[in-house]
């Protein structure tokens, strides 16, 4: 019998590929105040205007990418949830912070095993953000007191600083760039500038200049841009790049405020105009393959740089379950110190 248990959470996808079921789920997510930071009234208007149109075309790239056993970020989970129950002593659950598997089903079943009055609670994220950190751990606050449980969250912090996954990053990205390829692209999920500012502890540090991230600030223990950056030199000092043969750019902008720069989609035309061809693009803002890496990446921007004038783009897998990635996760967990 434990007393700990361990919840792997991810960001989660919709029931299925249906437009109805996409709709739910982006419902879901975007109504979340950690992701559209509006006030209720304007947050409802907007995201109802998204809903008009989005659903639909996000239906039919979800349908592009779909496995048989569903949405490959959730598959993949699970598959990482049952390799690290298969090598752990204590109960392992995966969670899901739109759709399901619920934060709230996770819980409840880690609660309901005899024993159990810690929770290492997981969240697959490298680097900080209030839409993907916070809101997971503000719903697994919310789950235990609204159901009464006796446990204890214990959080992994972000770790886009610790060496063993950048080596990680690094070991599945070199035999792809032994492959022979021009340049390498970093591609982070994007953020709208208000959620850096917002999350700015200092009050002024974030992008208060355009090399603000690399000028040491408290304001980097939340800044998901200089946590990026901090990645992308590590990862290319692994790699062994000099400068002129990789830079980061941000992904998946939605809607019409600014987000942190400089945009992947910019950077694809900009990279086949300086005569770059074979072109290797790894996304270190996602530990597991989804819609943002195989459809945008995947597919999408290797259209878009091929139009532009390129030859090929390869995308380079996320660490998914792969046994290296599973490791890491084990001696985490293992070597977490227990709540007193
Ligand atoms: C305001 C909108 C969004 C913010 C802010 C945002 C931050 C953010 N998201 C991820 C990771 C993932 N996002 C994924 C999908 C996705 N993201 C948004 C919007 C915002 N994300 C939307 C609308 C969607 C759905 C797909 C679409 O319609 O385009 C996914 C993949 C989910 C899947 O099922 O495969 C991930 C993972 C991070 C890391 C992040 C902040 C840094
Ligand atoms: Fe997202
Ligand atoms: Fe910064």
């Amino acid at each position: 019998m434990s007393e700990r248990g361990v919840l792997v959470v991810n960001l989660g996808s919709p029931r299925s590929t249906e437009v109805g079921d996409v709709r739910r789920y982006l419902n879901q997510f975007l109504m979340d105040p950690y992701v559209v930071d509006l006030p209720w009234p304007l947050r409802r208007l907007l995201v109802g205007l998204i809903l008009l149109t989005r659903p639909k075309a996000s239906a039919h790239a979800y349908a592009s990418i779909w496995w048989e056993q569903g949405s490959p970020l959730v598959v993949i989970t699970r598959r990482v949830q049952q390799a690290l129950q298969a090598r752990l002593k204590m109960p392992v659950e995966m969670a899901m912070r739109y759709g399901e598997p619920s934060i709230e089903q996770g819980l409840l079943k880690l609660a309901a095993e005899p024993g159990v009055r810690e929770v290492l609670f997981m969240p697959q994220y490298p680097q900080f953000a209030d839409s993907t950190v916070t809101t997971s751990i503000a719903e697994a606050k919310r789950v235990i007191a609204t159901h009464g449980l006796q446990i204890k969250l214990n959080v992994l912090p972000p770790f886009y600083d610790r060496s063993d996954y950048l080596d990680a990053l690094a070991q599945t990205t070199r035999p792809y760039l032994e492959q022979g390829f021009d340049f390498l692209l970093m591609s982070y999920h994007g953020l709208p500038e208000r959620h850096l500012r917002k999350a700015d502890p200092t009050a002024g540090h974030c992008l208060s200049s355009p090399d603000c991230c690399s000028r040491p600030s408290p304001a980097h223990a939340t800044c998901y841009r200089a946590q990026c950056s901090y990645v992308s030199q590590a990862l290319a000092q692994r790699l062994g790049l000099r400068d002129d043969q990789w830079s980061q750019s941000f992904q998946s902008r939605l809607g019409r405020d600014k987000w942190i720069e400089p945009y992947t989609e910019a950077r694809l035309d900009e990279l086949a105009a300086q005569g770059v061809k074979r072109l290797l693009v790894v996304c270190p803002a996602f530990v597991t393959d989804c819609i943002e890496t195989l459809e945008e990446i995947g597919d999408r921007a290797r259209e878009q740089f091929i139009a532009a004038g390129g030859e090929e783009l390869v995308l380079v897998p996320c660490l998914n379950d792969d046994a290296h990635w599973v490791d890491l996760l084990q001696r985490w967990s293992e070597e977490t110190p227990a709540l007193a």
